[in-house]
């Protein structure tokens, strides 16, 4: 059971405890069922009412009971950039490695691994990249990230995500979005993989439409949130809360479950996302759209038209432009792109870029189609054609000049060092004797 709207007001109590939202207030002397409030707040409070972010959640207990927070070890998990020598190669990584279940338990919050990312925590302005691999769900522990909003692209498993405010089931071709500060678990069915998209300081968006209208793209209502779900379960042998703090990870113990939230209303909440809902609107003339039309959802900068990040998708679609070279154009770009796949094969290179594996093309590196992608496409006839079909690729933009982690050049040893040769075969086909056809 879902609710329904990107950034709605929400109301939604458990129906084992009817009447448990508080009528007409917040903050009653006493609050039905005998619940403690608790504001979660994810802009400031003086924040205009369009970006004002903010949910009332009703529950057993209050999160500030739990013993204080030690530091624990986890040394993939990264967001300090200035020990890192820049390298500004495509680079590209095979799919990255799952552990096997018979080679120890590792669950979602042990199996992150930071990739890429840029900026500061501390100063709210940034972002990270990460996978994770994993096997096992996570068991009497709950995560929560005060640096920033996770955007969570599962690729291999399903993941229930179960949060303070509800449950989602979270399928590969789905995304989910775990806000600053929100409470979850991961529970997983067998070997998992997928990437996470974090930003600092800002909040996903939809992208506006412009002169496309009021329709398309991803629309709000097909972003789901999840129903009130509670358990009163105390913990005698300890409840782990932990939190991604400044980049590092802390952690504390309570004795209860932390969702334990019997009632919610607000607007501040978790979602999830089909990617197949994603109206796709492209060229039916001539030339090459940028990808910028495939963006589901936006961080901003405070620059208008410049993303902190975009999280934007390949999906299955009509190629029909005429007189055209379809795949995407050689180019450079003052972003950063960081991409994925979640099934099939990407069009501008059929080999290489697997499922669970990724590239980073950094700012102004060059890149495009690898030469059979172009032999291809420069000699296809060009009728209507389906391209993509049951496949998904996706990509995280950024304005962000990204490091690359140790972990990823090296220690993950998935970088294919090979991948610059995909390029190598363009030949000139320059001819200076070349004449216009005449008309
Ligand atoms: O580099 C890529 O493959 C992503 C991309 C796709 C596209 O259609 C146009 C530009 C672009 O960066
Ligand atoms: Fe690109």
């Amino acid at each position: 059971m879902y609710l329904s709207g990107f950034g709605n007001e929400f109301a939604t109590e458990d129906p084992r405890c009817p009447g448990a939202l508080p009528e007409g207030q917040n903050n009653p002397q006493v609050c039905p069922y005998g619940l403690y409030a608790e504001q979660l707040s994810g802009s400031a409070f003086t924040c205009p009412r369009t970006t004002n972010k903010r949910s009332w959640l009703y529950r057993i207990r209050p999160s500030v009971c739990h013993k204080p927070f030690a530091a624990m070890q986890h040394e993939a998990l990264m967001d300090k950039w200035d020990d890192v020598a820049p390298d500004p190669n495509q680079l590209r990584w095979l799919p990255f490695t799952i552990p096997k279940a018979a080679d120890g338990k590792v669950d979602f919050v042990m199996g992150l691994h930071t990739v890429c990312g840029a900026g500061d925590t501390r100063a709210r302005s940034g972002i990270a990249i990460h996978v994770y691999t994993c096997n096992y769900s996570m068991t009497d522990k709950c995560f929560y990230n005060s640096d920033g909003d996770f955007l969570i692209v599962p690729q291999q498993g399903k993941i229930l995500v179960t949060t303070e405010f509800g449950k989602m089931m979270v399928e590969p071709n789905e995304i989910c979005v775990v806000q600053q500060g929100m409470r979850f678990g991961v529970d997983v069915f067998g070997e998992t993989r997928g990437y996470v998209l974090e930003v600092y300081g800002v909040h996903f968006e939809l992208p506006d439409l412009g002169p496309i209208g009021a329709n398309g793209l991803a629309n709000p209502r097909d972003f789901l949130v999840p129903v009130a779900w509670y358990e009163d379960r105390s913990v005698p042998g300890g409840y782990a809360v932990i939190n991604k703090y400044q980049g590092k990870l802390f952690s504390s113990q309570q004795n209860f479950s932390p969702f334990n939230v019997v009632a919610w209303h607000g607007n501040y909440t978790p979602y999830k996302y089909n990617l197949d809902n994603f109206m796709v609107v492209n060229c039916v003339a001539f030339d090459h759209a940028d990808p910028s039309i495939f963006t589901v959802l936006t961080a901003k900068s405070a620059r208008p038209g410049v993303a902190v990040a975009d999280f934007v998708i390949f999906p299955p679609r009509w190629g029909v432009a005429d007189h055209t070279f379809r795949p995407p154009y050689y180019h450079r770009n003052c972003m950063s792109e960081f991409m994925g796949l979640i099934k099939g094969h990407y069009e501008a290179k059929e080999e290489g870029f697997l499922p669970g594996g990724a590239t980073l093309h950094s700012i102004m590196t060059p890149h495009g189609p690898d030469v059979d992608c172009f032999e291809k496409n420069s000699t296809a006839v060009l009728k209507p054609e389906r391209v993509a079909e049951g496949t998904m690729a996706f990509m995280f933009e950024s304005s962000f000049s990204m490091a690359v982690t140790q972990w990823a050049l090296q220690k993950c040893q998935r970088l294919d060092k090979s991948y610059y040769t995909c390029w190598e075969g363009l030949q000139t086909h320059f001819n200076p004797n070349w004449k216009p056809k005449s008309k």
